[in-house]
């Protein structure tokens, strides 16, 4: 339905999206879910050609956005992140005129808007000016001017943003319900939401898409995801001898409790691998007894965290190894091979010490919006 190749947007020296291509399939609610910055709006804007890329290309049912703006634009409804709304219009009066922009026919146009109202529960409302609508209200009207004409695909951009618990409830609902007649792209920084609502997530860091897949497949990638903690009672060589004759364990990392003799265990496994009954034979085997066995899966939260992290990671790897390569040319009596493996070494042990707790929200990107010259579309 949509195919992303090799997108990029620069604005000046920054890559705001950087070489992003996916394809996105009919009938499917996708979740775009990056950190604040990560390039979530710009795509969205190139998406639906409400801003030009700097590369790659856009492909809407076989129609190039900005080849054939027209043709593609039909089959998209767009929320943007900040709802185009006439605040001095009643509900009733901008879906009309939404439906005029859309060139709905006059013989459909009343019915459809009926029907679009009633979808997204606004019927009640559609004599209010749209000034005196609660946000959640204007939030529907949002939606109900993306849905109008019934294009292919639904674009919405944060659309629980600023919204009460209630309200965001009400929303997800109405998103999850458009997927009967629509395909629908959902851009968030809450994790909770796309995992409640979307049947595939796309995850984008620094303008870079770093994982796609299901939510449940997101949170088995990610390290560790499937862990056996223990606590066990007996001889350490002996505990790690029986722990050893096990298949499907990747790393055990033992360490002593705060009680004699006992260890607390640690196993990282294979996925997909439930090896508790293994293990229970293997020590009773040994003579070790287990006092406690848990097991232990990521949440998507740990998935996005280590994911975007690591792509931090990388790029301040990069960065550092740009500037020991300058530094090492720059100085031309310095012994070269010497400095690259402290610089490898101290980049070792720089990725061992991240803490993965830190906040989503950090993960910035470094300018500031700026006006978008492209802002007059709408
Ligand atoms: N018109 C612009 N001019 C200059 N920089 C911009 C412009 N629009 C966006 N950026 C920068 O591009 C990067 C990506 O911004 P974008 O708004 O796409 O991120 P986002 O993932 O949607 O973030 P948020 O969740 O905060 O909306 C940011 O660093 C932002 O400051």
């Amino acid at each position: 339905m949509i195919e992303v190749n090799n997108l990029v947007k620069r604005y000046g020296d920054h890559k705001a999206v950087d070489h992003l291509s996916f394809s996105i399939e009919k009938g499917k609610i996708y979740g775009f879910l990056g950190p604040n910055g990560a390039g979530k709006s710009t795509t969205m804007n190139m998406i639906t050609g409400y801003i030009a890329s700097t590369e790659g290309s856009v492909v809407i049912d076989g129609h190039d956005i900005l080849e054939e703006p027209e043709e593609a634009k039909k089959c998209i409804g767009y929320l943007p992140e900040q709802p185009p709304l006439y605040f001095d219009m009643t509900v009733l009066e901008y879906l009309r005129f939404v439906a005029d922009l859309k060139k709905i026919p006059r013989a459909k146009k009343m019915s459809m808007i009926e029907e679009v109202m009633d979808m997204v529960k606004i019927t009640d409302m559609k004599h209010r000016l749209i000034k005196n609508l609660s946000k959640g209200y204007r939030q529907r009207v949002g939606i109900a001017q993306a849905v109008l004409g019934y294009p292919e695909v639904i674009i919405l951009d944060e659309p629980t943003v600023g919204l009460d618990p209630k309200q965001i409830n009400e929303i997800r609902e109405l998103i999850k319900g458009l997927k009967k007649k629509h395909t629908v792209i959902l851009s968030s920084h809450i994790l909770s939401e796309v995992s409640a609502v979307c049947d595939y997530v796309l995850i984008i860091s620094h303008g870079k898409l770093v994982a796609s897949d299901t939510p449940e497949n997101l949170a088995k990638l990610a390290a560790g995801s499937n862990n056996l903690n223990m606590l066990i009672k007996g001889n350490r060589s002996e505990i790690q001898n029986a722990l050893a004759e096990v298949e499907g364990i990747k790393q055990i990392k033992l360490e002593k409790s705060s009680e004699e003799n006992i260890w607390n265990a640690s196993l990282t496994l294979d996925e997909n691998k439930d090896i508790r009954e293994a293990v229970f034979y293997s020590m009773v085997k040994a003579d070790c007894p287990i006092l406690e066995m848990k097991t232990k899966r990521a949440s998507l939260e740990e998935v996005f965290l280590e994911l975007t992290e690591n792509e931090k990671q990388d790029q301040a790897k990069d960065e550092k190894t740009d500037k020991k390569s300058e530094a090492a040319i720059s100085d031309a009596d310095m012994d070269t091979d010497t400095e690259t493996d402290i610089a490898a070494e101290k980049d070792t042990e720089s990725v061992a010490d991240v803490d993965i707790e830190t906040s989503a929200g950090s993960v910035n990107g470094p300018a500031e919006k700026e006006e978008n010259p492209d802002d007059s579309r709408l």
